[in-house]
């Protein structure tokens, strides 16, 4: 098994600083914009968007967490389901959603995603964030509208996202391949 450093800090943050800049530019005039990190990886992510993008807004948007494990396709098919906790302290109904993970591929767990958050109301709009976007690996038609590094992959790679927020001692993303 071999693992290829792909992104890490400071680079790390300068993606980071241009998603919000994207994210800002994309505004819509008298919507509020809020905020939902996927579980379990996609939430660290989120507040590292979110703290960001509150240095250059004058308030803070709102963030919460999706746990869609149980509206996987697959879940059933699993031989561990671990879910993690729904925390969504806002109303979405009439926002813009903005949906961020740290990793795109299949599509399903962003698929599972949007029926999950069904339940907490109808946004406005809802837009996809992702740190890392494994092209020519989707099973269904999602596509991300922000992205922050591109990966041409194998199916049989994976890409592995560490955070210091994890207990790691630094952000890592790695491209992991099995011989
Ligand atoms: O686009 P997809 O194919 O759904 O993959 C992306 C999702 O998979 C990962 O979660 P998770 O750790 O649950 O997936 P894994 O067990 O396959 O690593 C990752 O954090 C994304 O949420
Ligand atoms: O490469 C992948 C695919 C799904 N989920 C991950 O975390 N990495």
């Amino acid at each position: 098994m071999t693992h290829k450093l792909i992104l890490s800090s400071p680079l790390l943050e300068i993606t980071i600083s241009r998603l919000c800049q994207e994210l800002i530019e994309n505004q819509i005039q008298g919507i509020e914009t809020v905020i939902l990190g996927l579980q379990p990886r996609g939430i660290y992510f989120a507040e590292r968007i979110a703290k960001e993008l509150s240095k250059h807004l004058s308030e803070a948007p709102q963030i919460g967490q999706l746990d869609a494990t149980f509206y996987r396709d697959d879940y059933r098919r699993r031989d561990t389901v671990a879910p993690n906790s729904t925390n969504i302290p806002f109303i979405i109904e009439n926002k813009r959603v903005i949906l961020i993970d740290d990793v795109l591929a299949t599509g399903r767990m962003v698929r599972a995603a949007l029926d999950a958050m069904t339940a907490f109301g109808r946004p406005a709009k809802v837009e996809l964030c992702v740190l890392i976007d494994r092209i020519y690996n989707r099973d269904l038609p999602i596509n991300a509208d922000y992205i922050g590094k591109s990966v041409n992959t194998l199916a049989t790679e994976k890409v592995l996202v560490e955070w210091t927020e994890q207990g790691h001692e630094a952000d890592k993303i790695w491209l992991i391949t099995h011989p």
